[in-house]
């Protein structure tokens, strides 16, 4: 313990006098250390990191813009670049010497600048407090930390550093970026909400490796001393690489063990994790950007606008000037005052009467100032204030409010409201935004024959369509629809189909393709399953899709029971005897889902002892990877896809491979050398060794997945349309499928 305070009290110091001036850490460029192994994380041994000369930040952050030192130069700084402001500032300044046209209230000009200065400060100042609130707030979050011979003690999130052990318990936030080592399962899994990184609200599976998995308060965390290697601080959520030296064994880290800061941890009673980055070196604060002060575009045109009006006064002044340097040289020359009127009396010093163009430049500062309000300081303020109250209305309005949730609109920054009026493209995510993120399975093709008697969302839209004109068919299809929603309900799953229903399937010409197909739905995934007491099984799964194929294989026999880092156990109805048939699976490898793969597989054993390689992914990824044996369906399949898409459903190809022991053995070897490579070419070599075994493909068939529109996003859609604003969706949907469901 008094080591680690020494530790903190050094790191203190050290970085007392960066406060405020950086806050980001030294390692700036964070592209070419992206895969790069160079962090050293010493789990437990704080002595190590005086010895190496490792420093790392403290974990405190700071979002703020501005400091107690900073606060005032640089909000001035932002005050005056606004041209108005300095030009008032300028006039202010020439006002109070002897040149000013006026005398009695010469310092009284600077007073509605000094108003207006003040006020927006003032304003800033505020919001970069509450931001420092915020700060504090996180900063002073609690979390249990080991202290020594295996206690842990409570902790701020402020003191933690980098190799420290923590204790996360359920539904509290992870104050860094942690290595998971264990948790309260014996699996050592845990789910975390990314909410705050991503965006996405279904949990996330995080797995800890098989060897840190009894790791807890009893076998004493003091007896651990690990060095952890890993890529550098970057800013790339998805990506993790990184090695655990545990009794002299290397082990791979992946995304999989990385518990990344302000996500939370749900689900889960406890986890054990080390801490390999701190504060501004974690990846949700290399994501974060500084707050930009924003200005719209009518603040911008306001600058235009000034900068005409500074011209135009500019060349009334300068012709003023010009002319009364002219006359005065015409007086001076004839000798006599002809304009008695411009004659110089005691007031103005700077008449010389026998320099007329002096005289006249100093006409020209004097005609600046009294022309001066010719440029309405009032309108910034004016603008201010019309915000403030349109910000007033936005947040007021009746018809901006939902009920169910409880929510009126909230104008968060007043600066933007007119920026609303001139929208006209939308940028928007589709599945889970404009979609409801609940995939029911409702069809699929198996062997080249199409199951499933449902009709999608847009089925239905596209029948009402073409029907428009009869209103009383609308007015059926009403009926007919809510009649199919009445039924009892299992989420997920919509199918109806006698023939593979109830265990008909097994009088199926196909049957035994039809059992390898939702044979490969329960195991091709990275779904995990939840038993409850009275032995029902629910699922927990990253992807929804997923969770839609194990519910749906689970409906019709195939129960997808546990997993296990090495196996997966599957309840299978035997229908001779009808009773539930254990199948135990060994999980010899899974190949991830990645979003450029477009694809996912696994290798598994099965209880007879065949390895087979099951792969489910996009048609343009699976199809060219049949073999010339496994292209019997393709025809059919296509076909049916096509229909699928044309329905705006998900579709994904399914297939399988045999392999053999020799097979298997060679692919294994490349694959776990490409595993442990700290390289930066990792990805790139586990790539081409799951590529080399991703061929020579037997097609099963297909699935088609829904997902409906969330309430009112087609009328909202509509909407929009008719204002004329385009709207532009992401999705990494099939073409046909986006376009169907467009
Ligand atoms: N779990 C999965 N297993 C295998 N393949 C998948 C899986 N999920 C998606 N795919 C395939 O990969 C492609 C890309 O999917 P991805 O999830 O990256 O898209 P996305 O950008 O998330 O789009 P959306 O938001 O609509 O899901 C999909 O078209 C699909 O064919
Ligand atoms: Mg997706």
């Amino acid at each position: 313990m008094a080591r680690r305070t020494k530790r903190l009290a050094k790191l203190k110091l050290s970085q007392l006098y960066s406060f405020g001036l950086c806050h980001r850490s030294p390692y700036d460029d964070d592209q070419w250390r992206i895969g790069r192994v160079f962090r050293q994380v010493y789990v437990n041994d704080p002595d190590k990191y005086e010895l190496e000369g490792l420093t790392y930040p403290l974990n405190g952050v700071s979002t703020t813009k501005y400091t107690v030192v900073t606060f005032v130069p640089k909000s001035l700084f932002e005050q005056f670049r606004r041209v108005a402001n300095f030009y008032f500032l300028v006039c202010g300044i020439l006002a109070l010497t002897p040149l000013a046209p006026y005398t009695a209230v010469s310092a009284w000009s600077l007073v509605p600048l000094c108003i207006t200065v003040v006020l927006t400060m003032a304003k800033e100042g505020y919001e970069d407090w509450r931001r420092k609130q915020q700060d504090d707030e996180l900063n002073n979050r609690i979390v249990k930390v080991h202290s020594g011979n295996g206690n842990f003690e409570e902790t701020k999130w402020n003191n933690i550093m980098v190799g420290d052990v923590v204790k996360v318990e359920k539904d509290n936030f992870f104050p860094a970026d942690l290595i998971l080592f264990s948790s309260n399962y014996s699996d050592g899994i845990c789910y975390v909400e990314t909410m705050n990184l991503d965006g996405e609200t279904n949990l996330k599976v995080k797995q800890a490796l098989e060897v840190t998995l009894d790791l807890n308060e009893d076998t004493k965390f003091s007896n651990v001393r690990q060095k952890i290697e890993c890529e550098d601080p970057n800013a790339n959520i998805h990506s993790f690489v990184g090695t655990m030296n545990w009794e002299g064994q290397e082990y791979p880290l992946s995304p999989q063990q990385l518990l990344p800061r302000d996500s939370k941890l749900r689900n889960t009673e406890f986890i054990y994790g080390a801490v390999i980055f701190t504060g501004h070196d974690t990846k949700v604060m290399r994501n974060a950007t500084d707050p930009a002060s924003k200005r719209s575009k009518i603040e911008k045109k306001m600058d235009k606008t000034i900068y005409f009006l500074m011209f135009s006064l500019l060349i009334i002044a300068l012709l003023g000037s010009v002319l009364f340097g002219i006359w005065t040289k015409e007086d001076l020359k004839d000798g006599a005052m002809k304009r008695w009127y411009l004659r110089p009396d005691a007031t103005t010093i700077y008449y010389d009467p026998k320099r007329a163009d002096l005289t006249s430049f100093f006409h020209l500062l004097t005609a600046l100032m009294l022309y001066s309000y010719f440029i309405p300081i009032s309108l910034y303020i004016s603008i201010e204030i019309v915000k403030i109250l349109q910000a007033g209305f936005i947040n007021n309005d009746i018809k901006m409010y939902d009920k169910e949730s409880n929510e009126p609109t909230h104008a968060r920054t007043s600066n933007l409201n007119e920026e609303l009026g001139m929208v006209d493209t939308i940028l928007s995510d589709k599945t889970g935004t404009l979609t409801c993120n609940m995939m029911e399975f409702i069809k699929c093709s198996i062997a080249g024959t199409a199951y499933g008697q449902g009709v999608s969302e847009v089925e239905k839209a596209m029948a009402m369509r073409k029907g428009a004109r009869l209103d009383a068919d609308i007015e059926n299809g009403d009926h007919k629809e809510k009649k199919i929603d009445e039924g009892p309900h299992v989420k997920g799953f919509n199918f109806e189909d006698p023939r593979i229903m109830n265990g008909n399937w097994i009088h199926e010409p196909n049957k035994d393709i039809i059992r390898d197909f939702f044979r490969l739905l329960t195991i091709c995934h990275t779904c995990v399953p939840q038993v409850d007491e009275i032995g029902k099984v629910s699922y927990e799964s990253e992807s929804p899709d997923e969770a839609a194929f194990v519910i749906a294989a689970r409906e019709l026999g195939f129960e997808f029971y546990s997993r296990s880092q090495k196996h997966i156990t599957v309840h299978e109805r035997d229908l001779i005897r009808n009773v539930f048939q254990e199948r135990k699976y060994e999980v010899l490898n899974i190949l991830e889902f990645t979003s450029s793969r477009k694809r996912m597989s696994v290798i598994v054993k099965e209880p007879e002892g065949r390895i087979l390689l099951l792969i489910k992914g996009a048609d343009s990824e699976i199809f060219k990877r049949l073999g010339p044996g496994g292209r019997k369906f393709e025809e059919e399949t296509r076909q049916h896809i096509n229909e699928y898409s044309d329905s705006g459903l998900r579709t994904l190809v399914l297939a399988y491979r045999v392999l053999d022991e020799k097979d298997y053995k060679g692919f294994a070897e490349k694959f776990h050398a490409a595993k442990v490579c700290v390289s930066a070419d990792r990805c790139v070599k586990i790539e081409e060794a799951a590529d080399s075994i991703e061929k020579d493909l037997h097609l099963l068939g297909a699935t088609a997945v829904e997902d409906k529109l969330q309430k009112g996003v087609p009328e909202c859609i509509d909407k929009l349309a008719k204002a004329g604003i385009k709207i532009w969706v992401l999705t990494g949907d099939k073409m046909e499928t986006s376009i169907n469901i467009g």
